[in-house]
């Protein structure tokens, strides 16, 4: 039996469940569909219907917003140069006016990266179903909602009949019970989770995020755990809506108002895992045992605490992965034993759909405040939206990173992908907030380091990687 025993079910179930329109023979179920968000992504989809013949069958189910391709320098298309760039962005723009799709274009307010904006504007709510081109949308899970991933050819589909056929990933849970400890943050926790199952170790699962250090998490927090279930190997992410999600939730522009909200929040709360209900698999991790954590290598797994030193390929046994970690330290330019807080960097960038949010900007702010910018360093702020960018510069975050020699930039996915130009010179380090350190990410031969804001703060005021608890208060 796949999932939960009896009648006891999982999350995951209960919104499976609820969004299955037919079940085939072969496994698959037809889910219902409630949100597709489409980027400056997309446009191949669009292709693919308009060479069918077919229009999107429900647009106002449908949000877009430039992010991939935009740049963060100004807000002006004539700043967009680069023909290709200009054409997806356009694109989006072309094939969302044709069909009433309302999108969050270059220069409105409300634009950010996909995985920032759906929760910020309250499209992704508790329950839903949500898909988009694009694999970090487990990102929205984080609301109690089953988000994924897909490719062109099933955004075709969606786009087309507002379902899309599935088969049912299995379920995992991770359990973070305790309490973390000072400088310790969500991104630690996922970090350590990949770190101990691997890029892989969630492979075909659904995970559910729980525990005590889980329901302790702000929204931004838990936002930040669920965007790297991906980076797991999981097909998606999702943690319990709770009065943190109905907080976080309430009063956001598209969320449900009045009585609607009142009842909207009563079958929320019916949403959470049965507490008898069985997982396919279950890991539990100590919250206490978390440190503030830093890649060395090329893939997020190669994660270890900032008190560490680079790992030694040569005490591995295993050959495959001996010699895939001394790739990874080749590319890398990092030497065996090396005390990880003695490795030096070039780049900072404190954005992307990982950490780019409010909260994020606070913990790295508060770190910079009163210090600068050491050596020659160019680091980078690029918030998450254009409304996380207002609310900082309501808040005088911009003026405490501006005032330590930090470039104060606009919303967008720019140096987590490099593909609006943003990018990390030949050899340089980068210290970055993003998801992924993927060889070439952040620009041909760039050097990727992932930790959290507060990590990348500290690393932009010291010029080397740091631990965290050295700069802060009291330490
Ligand atoms: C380009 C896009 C489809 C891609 C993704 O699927 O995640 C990107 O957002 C990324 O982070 O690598
Ligand atoms: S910020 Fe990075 S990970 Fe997120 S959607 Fe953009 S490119 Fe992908």
């Amino acid at each position: 039996m796949r999932s939960s025993a009896g009648s006891a079910q999982t999350m995951h179930d209960k919104i499976w469940n609820s969004h299955r329109i037919v079940s085939r023979d072969d496994g698959q179920d037809l889910l219902f569909i409630d949100r597709h968000f489409i980027h400056d992504i997309t446009a191949p989809a669009f292709e693919i219907l308009r060479e069918r013949g077919l229009k999107p069958r429900a647009p106002h189910r449908i949000f877009g917003t430039a992010d991939h391709y935009v740049p963060t320098h100004s807000r002006d298309m004539a700043a967009v140069n680069h023909p290709e760039r200009r054409t997806m962005i356009e694109a989006l723009t072309r094939d969302a006016a044709e069909s009433g799709i309302q999108i969050f274009g270059l220069g409105d307010p409300r634009q950010g990266i996909v995985h920032v904006i759906g929760p910020e504007q309250g499209l992704s709510l508790p329950g839903m179903t949500i898909v988009c081109a694009d694999s970090h949308t487990s990102t929205h899970g984080a609301l109690g909602a089953l988000a994924f991933g897909i490719g062109a050819t099933e955004v075709g589909h969606v786009l087309a009949t507002q379902s899309l056929w599935q088969r049912k990933p299995r379920s995992m849970r991770i359990s973070i019970d305790g309490t973390l400890g000072a400088g310790v943050t969500a991104k630690d926790i996922i970090l350590t989770i990949i770190a101990t199952i691997g890029v892989a170790g969630a492979t075909g699962h659904v995970i559910e995020y729980a525990g005590s250090a889980i329901r302790g998490l702000s929204m931004e927090g838990r936002l930040t755990v669920c965007n790297m279930s991906i980076e797991a190997g999981g097909r998606a992410g999702m943690i319990a809506p709770d009065d943190t999600t109905f907080a976080y939730l309430k009063d956001r522009p598209y969320a449900p108002k009045g009585e609607d909200w009142e009842r909207a929040v009563a079958g929320w709360r019916e949403l959470a895992s049965d507490l008898d209900a069985v997982f396919d698999r279950e890991i539990t991790i100590d919250a206490a045992s978390i440190a503030p954590m830093v890649t060395w290598g090329t893939t997020p797994e190669d994660a270890t605490p900032i008190t560490g030193v680079v790992p030694d390929p040569d005490a591995i046994a295993d050959p495959g992965r001996r010699e895939g970690m001394a790739r990874a330290l080749a590319y890398m330019g990092l030497v065996p034993g090396t005390a990880l807080e003695e490795v030096p960097i070039d780049r900072v960038f404190i954005g992307s759909c990982t950490n780019g949010r409010i909260e994020d900007l606070r913990s790295a702010a508060a770190v910079v405040k009163g210090r600068k910018v050491a050596g020659r360093i160019e680091a980078w702020v690029v918030p998450g939206s254009q409304q996380i960018k207002a609310q900082a510069e309501a808040e005088g975050l911009d003026r405490i990173f501006k005032a330590a020699g930090f470039d104060w930039r606009f919303a967008g996915c720019s140096m987590c992908l490099a593909a609006n130009g943003d990018t990390v010179a030949p050899g340089q380090r980068c210290a970055s907030t993003s998801n992924r350190n993927f060889v070439g990410r952040q620009g041909p031969r760039a050097r990727t380091h992932l930790m959290s804001p507060a990590m990348a703060a500290a690393a932009a005021v010291t010029g080397h990687l740091t631990d965290v608890r050295r700069l802060m208060e009291g330490a």
